[in-house]
């Protein structure tokens, strides 16, 4: 199976995307990755969603807010960074913001002066690294080759784990799985609509995994919340949780993104 992922070749997606197609092709945006899957050039996508750390990747959100796809699997995998550069000798640590904010306390601590500078992803940091002199990268140690590695292990915390969905096109949506996926919009505003959007879960024992809210993007204060909760929707309790859910959304709309089930993907 061929899959789309953020490159170049060394991302974190892309170990991520190879425990699930053997045929892996880039793109260097999260946007760019759930639209070609919409568009059907792609039969599978894999985007990074949330970080144990970072918490919400917010491109990817509004992607699956704004493009019909199904999620069809979630794989969880440790993250492990390690800073590279051709020498000990830099001022500048190019990295994906993510991996730049996971490694905040190190980087802080061992280069106060060091210049930060966000890049589309890790892979796109270590070729900067490997051009310029003056410039160290964050990544996989997997990504160093000549370049030196001058520390491992460098991210806050010992569990740094990131969830990325699998998405394919929107026919191959799944109601069979362990945990689903929604995105609401309700398109109102009144006291108590986010508790009236959670409680048919909480009266069905539902456990909720992951509530956000990003803007809609039409006025302030207007929002997309996205549920992921653990059912799957063949369940005769979620069908009957969405079936109180999706009134509340009659001036907007519920999209399902589908159920599916976790792997989890080991380093190396
Ligand atoms: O830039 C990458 O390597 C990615 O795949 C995105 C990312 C960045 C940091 C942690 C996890 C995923």
């Amino acid at each position: 199976m061929q899959a789309v992922t953020l490159g170049p070749a060394g991302t974190y997606s892309h170990r991520a995307a190879s425990a699930v197609a053997e045929d892996v092709e880039f793109l260097e945006s999260v946007t760019g990755i759930v639209e070609a899957v919409a568009d059907g050039d792609y039969p599978r996508g894999v985007v990074p969603i949330e970080n144990s750390i970072e918490g919400s990747v917010t491109g990817t959100l509004d992607a699956l807010a704004d493009n019909d796809v199904a999620v069809v699997r979630e794989l969880v995998t440790p993250i492990r960074h390690a800073l590279m550069a051709q020498s000990a000798e830099f001022d500048t640590v190019a990295s994906h913001a993510q991996a730049l904010a996971q490694c905040r306390s190190y980087l802080e601590t061992e280069y106060p002066d060091a210049k930060r500078e966000a890049v589309t992803s890790t892979a796109r940091g270590v070729e900067h690294a490997r051009a310029d002199s003056s410039v160290a990268a964050i990544a996989h140690p997997d990504n160093a080759e000549e370049l030196e590695v001058l520390a491992e292990d460098i991210q806050e915390r010992t569990s740094n784990a990131t969830r990325f969905f699998v998405v394919a096109p929107a026919d191959e949506r799944s109601r069979a799985g362990g945990k689903s996926s929604l995105v609401v919009y309700p398109g109102a505003n009144y006291p108590g609509l986010l508790l009236s959007l959670l409680e048919p879960f909480a009266e069905r024992a539902i456990n909720l995994t992951r509530v956000e809210s990003r803007p809609s993007g039409e006025r302030l204060g207007d929002y997309v919340f996205h549920l992921d909760f653990e059912a799957g929707l063949y369940e005769e309790r979620a069908e009957e949780a969405l079936a109180e859910v999706e009134p509340l959304a009659e001036n907007g709309w519920v999209r399902r993104l589908g159920s599916y089930d976790t792997q989890h993907v080991l380093d190396g």
